[in-house]
């Protein structure tokens, strides 16, 4: 058949099967995904077309042991891989900021959706009281208890307040807020696009400006792994991709490869697309106790966000005490 009869989607088998983790979050941007597809490719709509297949995973079994001590950033995506690898499943969606930087050999990120909010929301017990919209960390009382899994965000909350002490709160996101709900924690830290996407943003005091608390790379945006080989999916996800988030994500991530960091490092990394279509990049590198915190920016063309990312990167690479990239 001619380029010129065929539709989007007509040389794909059904039901096309997207592999995800099992968790509400998880299962909702899978179907932020299909949705998409089957709007651009009309041979993918109707019943039983386009599948959600629930792949568990290493860091969906471990549910108390700190994120950075179990097995850095290949936790969540390594089953589903082994199943995209073997054809059980057609493709895979992740949370881009949960995919490891440098991805297993014969996997591609071939698709990138619109970036949701990407900042931090802070979420309070009843007991602290309204933020201060302008210092809402202040809020949190002296010597209080925080709930959180990233050393990102524990070094970044340490160094403006080393009075307060952190905790290890997992769990999914609905498990986290009834922690802090029940009092186990003062407060802790959800990805504001995750609590939007489960329509739970009312549960969010506070949403903290990436000059507060830089987020992670990749950080509220969807990214879609496909086997290395299969040029013709690649080639159809290439056109329901999102530009601007593919340059943010591009720019984000070349800084986390420059680090070689997992996330037993704190790392931020931050990307803004600016109408005259340059590219302003901040990045961060801590130590989880926040005694120490680096953080630089740097602008340039968006096309060339990789090199920008690299060399921000191997600038606090540079700058850092050895014992943070140890
Ligand atoms: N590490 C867990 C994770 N991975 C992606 C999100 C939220 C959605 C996103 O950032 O796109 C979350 C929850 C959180 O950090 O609050």
């Amino acid at each position: 058949m001619s380029a010129e009869t065929s539709r989007p989607g007509e040389g794909l088998r059904t039901p096309f099967r997207a592999g995800t983790r099992g968790s509400p979050l998880a299962l909702w941007q899978a179907r932020c995904f299909l949705d998409r597809l089957a709007a651009h490719c009309p041979a993918l709509q109707g019943e039983g077309k386009l599948q959600a297949t629930v792949i568990a995973t290493a860091g969906d079994k471990t549910q108390d042991r700190r994120l950075a001590e179990i097995g850095g950033k290949g936790l969540f995506a390594k089953e589903i891989h082994e199943a995209l690898l073997d054809g059980r499943i057609d493709c895979a969606v992740h949370s881009l900021k949960d995919l490891e930087t440098e991805l297993p050999s014969g996997i591609a990120l071939a698709c990138i959706l619109p970036r949701e909010d990407c900042r931090d929301a802070l979420v309070l017990n009843a007991a602290c009281g309204v933020p201060d919209p302008e210092d809402p960390l202040a809020c949190l009382p002296p010597g209080a208890l925080i709930g959180t899994a990233s050393v990102r965000r524990q070094a970044q909350l340490l160094h403006r307040r080393p009075d307060l002490r952190c905790d290890v709160i997992r769990g999914n996101v609905q498990r986290r807020l009834a922690r802090v709900r029940a009092g186990d924690f003062a407060a802790s830290f959800l990805a504001i696009a995750g609590l939007k996407r489960m329509d739970m943003a009312a549960e969010a005091a506070a949403v903290l400006a990436p000059e507060v608390m830089l987020p992670a790379a990749g950080q509220g945006i969807i990214g879609v792994t496909i086997r290395a080989g299969d040029t013709g999916l690649q080639e159809m996800l290439a056109a329901i991709e999102d530009r601007e988030a593919r340059l943010a994500a591009t720019a984000e991530r070349a800084v986390l490869g420059a680090l070689d960091g997992s996330c037993r490092t704190p790392i931020g990394a931050h990307a803004r697309l600016r109408p005259d279509g340059r590219l302003t990049l901040a990045a961060l590198i801590a130590r989880p106790d926040g005694s120490f915190l680096l953080k630089r920016s740097a602008e340039g063309l968006a096309a060339e966000g990789e090199a920008l990312g690299r060399e921000l990167g191997a600038a606090l690479r540079r700058d850092a005490p050895a014992d943070i990239l140890a």
